[in-house]
C-alpha cells in the first residue's frame, strides 16, 4: 500500500460539517462570479478582511518552506485551497517529515511545514482540493499535526470524489496566494462543474490533537472498494496541519491490446510492494515510483546487517554480521514476460549494496515458485544498471518479482520492462 495523496469539502457559512453543496467555489477575490451568492460573499469578504501580498513575496515564503524541493511521490497536488496564509497547503503533500524551525518568520507570520490558515474572524471554515497522484481505492488516512501546538486544526473531516473523465481536465497549476488559490477562470469553472452531491465522505468531522511529538500522528482505516481520484479535507474551523498521507491501491486497467512493453512493476501500472525484509532508513515501495529518485530519501534502505555491541573492536564485527541478505517482493500491475530490468543505485554511494539477484515466479494456488531472472551480480555505487534477455535465466510469464540485495544497503528504482500477458486471476 502507499501514499496515494489527495482532495476537498462542503463549504458552509454557518461553520456546520457536512453540508453538501452544489457547488465548490474558493477564497479568492475580484474574480469571476461564482455558482452561489453565498460563495460570492464569502469571496467579497475575503477581499475586504485582508491585503494582498505580492507575488515575489509569497514565491520567497513559497519556497523557504521547502516545497520547491519535496517529493510528492506520485503526483497528487493541490487544486484549491480556501486560504494559504501562514503556510501553503502544498506542504500537506511533502514526503518529508515535518520539521519546526525555532525562531523563523515571514512576514505573514511564524514560518510553520504544513498548511497553515489564518484565525477565522467569520462564519466558515478552511478546506482544500487535492486531486490524487493516481485514483485509486483509499485503504487509509494518515493526519499528522505535528509542531502545530496552540494552532493546529481543532477538526477535520474527508471526503472523496472519483470524477468523470469530462470534469478531470487539468487545473492550471495553482498561483499560491495568502488568502488561497488566484483562480484561473478555467479553474473556476472547474470547481463550479464539481457536483458535491457526489462527493462522499470518507471521515466525519473528527477532533484532532496538538502536534506535540508522538502524539501528532492520526491514522483512519478506510472502509470502502470506490475509486476516488480526488479528496477535499475540511478544517474546522481553521488551523493548522503538518501532513496528510492517504494510502491505498492505485486503480490501473492494462491495455492488453497494446503490445509495447511496459514497466509491469511500476506503481503506475498497478505494481505493489507486497512484503520486504527491511525498511529501515526507506520503504521499498519507493522502488516503483515514477520519475528518477530525488534522493536517498526516496529510496529502498536497509539498515546495516551488523549487531555489534560497543565493548566489541572492530575485527570482531565480521562474526556478528547478521547472516542472510534483504529482499523485497513486489506484485506486478499484471501477469507478464520480462524483457528488460534496470536495477538503479542512483545516490547510493558508500551505501549500495555489494550485489542483487532477481527472481520472478507466478502465484498459483497462493504459492510462488521463485525462478532465478538475474543471478547474483556485482553492483555499483549511483548507477544504473541495465539487464537484458541474454542476461536472464528465466522470462516468465510471472505475476510477482522477488529482488534480494546483498548484505543491505540501498537502491533507488528498480524498473522490470516486459510485454503484459494477462490480468491476475487472483487477488
Ligand atoms: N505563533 C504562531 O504560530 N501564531 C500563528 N501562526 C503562525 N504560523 O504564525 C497563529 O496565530 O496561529
Amino acid at each position: 500500500m502507499w501514499g496515494i495523496a489527495i482532495l476537498c469539502q462542503t463549504f458552509n457559512q454557518k461553520g456546520q460539517e457536512n453540508q453538501p453543496v452544489t457547488a465548490a467555489g474558493g477564497g479568492n477575490c475580484g474574480r469571476k462570479p461564482l455558482v452561489t451568492s453565498r460563495v460570492q460573499r464569502f469571496l467579497r469578504n475575503l477581499a475586504v478582511q485582508n491585503r494582498r501580498a505580492s507575488r515575489s513575496d509569497l514565491q520567497g515564503r513559497f519556497q523557504e518552506a521547502g516545497s520547491s524541493g519535496s517529493v510528492t511521490k506520485i503526483g497528487g497536488h493541490v487544486l484549491f485551497a480556501t486560504d494559504d496564509w501562514f503556510a501553503p497547503a502544498e506542504n500537506l503533500l511533502k514526503y518529508e517529515d515535518p520539521v519546526f524551525k525555532v525562531g523563523l518568520y515571514t512576514d505573514y507570520g511564524k514560518w510553520m511545514d504544513g498548511w497553515e490558515t489564518r484565525r477565522k474572524r467569520k462564519p466558515g471554515h478552511d478546506w482544500c482540493i487535492i486531486e490524487l497522484g493516481m485514483p485509486g481505492i483509499i485503504k487509509g488516512v494518515e493526519v499528522d499535526t505535528a509542531y502545530f501546538t496552540g494552532n493546529y486544526a481543532p477538526k477535520f473531516s474527508l471526503q472523496a470524489v472519483q470524477l468523470k473523465h469530462d470534469d478531470d481536465a487539468k487545473f492550471p497549476s495553482r498561483q499560491i496566494d495568502a488568502m488561497g488559490t488566484e483562480c484561473s477562470d478555467e479553474a473556476l469553472a472547474l470547481v463550479k462543474s464539481m457536483k458535491t452531491e457526489n462527493w462522499q465522505e470518507l471521515i466525519p468531522m473528527t477532533p484532532l490533537t496538538a502536534g506535540y511529538i508522538n502524539t501528532s500522528r492520526k491514522f483512519f482505516k478506510i472502509n470502502s472498494d470506490k475509486v476516488y481520484s480526488h479528496i477535499r479535507l475540511n478544517i474546522f474551523p481553521d488551523g493548522g496541519i503538518a501532513r496528510l498521507r492517504i494510502y491505498g491501491q492505485v486503480l490501473h486497467k492494462v491495455d492488453f491490446s497494446i503490445k509495447e512493453e511496459i514497466d509491469l512493476v511500476a506503481m503506475k501500472n498497478g505494481g505493489v510492494c507486497h512484503s520486504y525484509s527491511n525498511a529501515h532508513y526507506g520503504h521499498p515501495k519507493n522502488l516503483i515510483c515514477p520519475g528518477v529518485g530525488k534522493n536517498m530519501g526516496d529510496g529502498w534502505e536497509t539498515a546495516r546487517r551488523i549487531d555489534r555491541p560497543p565493548i566489541l573492536q572492530a575485527d570482531e564485527r565480521n562474526i556478528l554480521q547478521v547472516p542472510g541478505n534483504e529482499w523485497a517482493i513486489f506484485r506486478l500491475g499484471c501477469i507478464g514476460k520480462i524483457n528488460k530490468v534496470h536495477i538503479d543505485t542512483n545516490h547510493f554511494k558508500g551505501n549500495y549494496p555489494d550485489s542483487a539477484k532477481l527472481e520472478g515466479g507466478l502465484l498459483k494456488n497462493g504459492v510462488i515458485d521463485w525462478k532465478i531472472v538475474l543471478p547474483t551480480t556485482k553492483l555499483s555505487a549511483h548507477a544504473i544498471h541495465e539487464y537484458h534477455s541474454e542476461d536472464m535465466l528465466h522470462f516468465g510469464p510471472f505475476s510477482h518479482v522477488r529482488v534480494t540485495i546483498m548484505p543491505d544497503g540501498g537502491i533507488s528504482r528498480l524498473r522490470i520492462f516486459g510485454q503484459p500477458i494477462q490480468e491476475h486471476p487472483e487477488i
